[in-house]
């Protein structure tokens, strides 16, 4: 059995509508999807887009094999032969525009559409759903941690505790994105090119008779990566008074030991004392790095009590985005063919939040080019030339229609970029460093009240007029 082959990594209601579809001949028409979620998570005020390298090389591979094939036919015996035989032709021919990795994102704004037919469109939605939802949390983890620690170096040592292999690299590659500098994760390493980091576990120093003893094999082993961890045993009275032992030992040598690594108990007291000790035998180019069940949260706290950490090892509350474990990004019918034409479709609900906004979108960044801040996302129909035109816009709060406010000198972007076109890749992935470094810029073009942790402004994400009455005519075509 190949555990590559992604094509069945969907739910089986798509296969069953494509079935359907195929049954009554309606599988070529077309149709728009977008994904987006509607709340950002973690109470931040933006999310950082990841997952689309995923998504590419899925949509890439997408072909239905024997063993796919045979699989089906034991698990739904309506299928027919046909059904099959056209699955086996199977190819992703549409279209598919996305915003680019390391974007700051918002709610309820399209970051991946796909116009296709209806059996491929279908066929997509939950593994595009499943990579952009995880790889965007991680990534939005990840930069609400470099928030509190812009300056420091973040390693990401969550792989023992991730949801799995595949969770393990990608959100490895997702922290490394927003900002973090290394990964514990070699794979991660090798496919991605990610920085690798690492230190030593406990049981070095178990496994050795004492702790001097575990500290001057691994010096002597590793000259040139020296990271001691402290804590086995006692951290001030043992570990660091060893520590110190090896850091003359390499200096005689003409090598530094790089760092000390604290794993347990009060991490502010501790660092303090050990940054003393480490001063006063002179060595203070030795890093204090610590690990322990960290987040933003406890390295907020650690640097207002004056803990004196170099460098943070991150693993279970980033990998897992222990405070909010799921990102609710949907996948939402648009516009869909009906006699060779597109018309826009709502999904209704008792909810005014989960109303979908109907019809073919853009998405365009306002950026003001007095300020070279961004205003507002805004979110047009496909044929409204209105901001390709540079022409003034009104920006207005769709849930609050009255407040608003118009911007005549900007510069729109437009977010959702082509990727596939006709089933054709015409994307060259970026390499992960310029994906990086992006980000960083992204972050530049926003005001620091959208992007503090705690309590941000709502930054604005506006519908034109004509989308605005798009949706309201709809709404009220199925009130009626
Ligand atoms: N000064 C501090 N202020 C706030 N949080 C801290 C401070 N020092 C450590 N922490 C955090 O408090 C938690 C302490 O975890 P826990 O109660 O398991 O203690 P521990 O020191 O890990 O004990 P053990 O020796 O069993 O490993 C960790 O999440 C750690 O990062
Ligand atoms: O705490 P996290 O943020 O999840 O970071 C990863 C943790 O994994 C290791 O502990 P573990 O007890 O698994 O192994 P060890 O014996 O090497 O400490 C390491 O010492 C960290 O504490
Ligand atoms: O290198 C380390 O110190 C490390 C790596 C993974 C998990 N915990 C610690």
């Amino acid at each position: 059995m190949s555990y590559d082959n992604l094509t069945l990594h969907t739910d089986k209601y798509q296969i069953n509508m494509m079935y359907a579809h195929w049954v009554q001949g309606t599988m070529n028409e077309k149709a728009v999807f977008e994904a987006y979620f509607r709340k950002l998570p973690f109470g931040n005020g933006f999310a950082v887009f990841a997952g689309l390298e995923r998504i590419v090389r899925y949509i890439r591979d997408l072909r239905f094999g024997d063993e796919e094939i045979a699989y089906l036919r034991t698990q739904e015996e309506n299928y027919r032969e046909g059904f099959l035989d056209e699955l086996r032709r199977f190819r992703f021919t549409g279209n598919l525009y996305a915003v680019e990795e390391g974007t700051l994102v918002f709610a309820n704004e399209p970051l991946v559409r796909v116009e296709a037919s209806v059996f491929e469109a279908q066929l997509v939605e939950t593994a595009i759903l499943n990579f952009m939802n995880y790889q965007t949390l991680i990534a939005t983890k990840a930069a609400r941690i470099k928030q509190v620690a812009p300056n420091d170096t973040l390693l990401e040592f969550g792989t023992r505790r991730a949801q799995e292999a595949e969770a393990a690299i990608w959100g490895a590659r997702a922290t490394y994105i927003a900002g973090f500098h290394a990964t514990s994760n070699m794979r991660a390493g090798m496919l991605f090119g990610i920085p690798t980091s690492g230190t030593h576990a406990h049981s070095w120093v178990q496994g050795h008779d004492t702790e001097e003893e575990a500290f001057r094999q691994y010096a002597e082993a590793l000259p040139d990566h020296v990271t001691l961890l402290v804590d086995t045993y006692n951290t001030l009275k043992s570990g660091v008074i060893n520590a110190i032992k090896i850091a003359r030992i390499l200096e005689a040598q003409g090598k530094r030991m790089k760092g000390i690594r604290l794993d347990s108990g009060d991490l502010a007291y501790l660092s303090q004392r050990a940054r003393e000790m480490l001063d006063d035998a002179g060595f203070p180019y030795v890093k204090i790095v610590a690990s322990n069940d960290l987040d933003e949260n406890i390295i907020f706290s650690l640097k207002g009590q004056g803990a004196k950490i170099d460098i943070w090892g991150i693993g279970t509350q980033l990998i897992t985005a222990a405070d909010q474990p799921a990102l609710g990004g949907v996948y939402k019918l648009v516009a869909r063919e009906k006699n060779g034409e597109y018309v826009p479709v709502i999904k209704i609900s008792g909810n005014p939040e989960k109303i979908s906004t109907p019809g073919f979108k853009e998405v365009y960044r306002i950026v003001n080019t007095q300020t070279g801040k961004a205003e507002a996302d805004y979110l047009t129909l496909k044929d409204d030339e209105t901001v390709k035109e540079g022409k003034r816009i009104k920006l207005f709060d769709p849930v609050h229609p009255y407040i608003f406010k118009h911007i005549e000198y900007y510069h729109a972007e437009p977010l959702l970029k082509p990727i596939y076109v006709d089933g054709e890749c015409v994307y060259a992935l970026p390499q992960l460093e310029q994906i990086r470094e992006y980000h960083e810029r992204q972050l530049n073009l926003f005001w620091p009240q959208y992007l503090r942790k705690l309590n941000p402004e709502s930054y604005r994400v506006n519908l034109s007029e004509s989308a605005w009455e798009l949706k309201m005519d709809l709404i009220r075509k199925y009130q009626n």
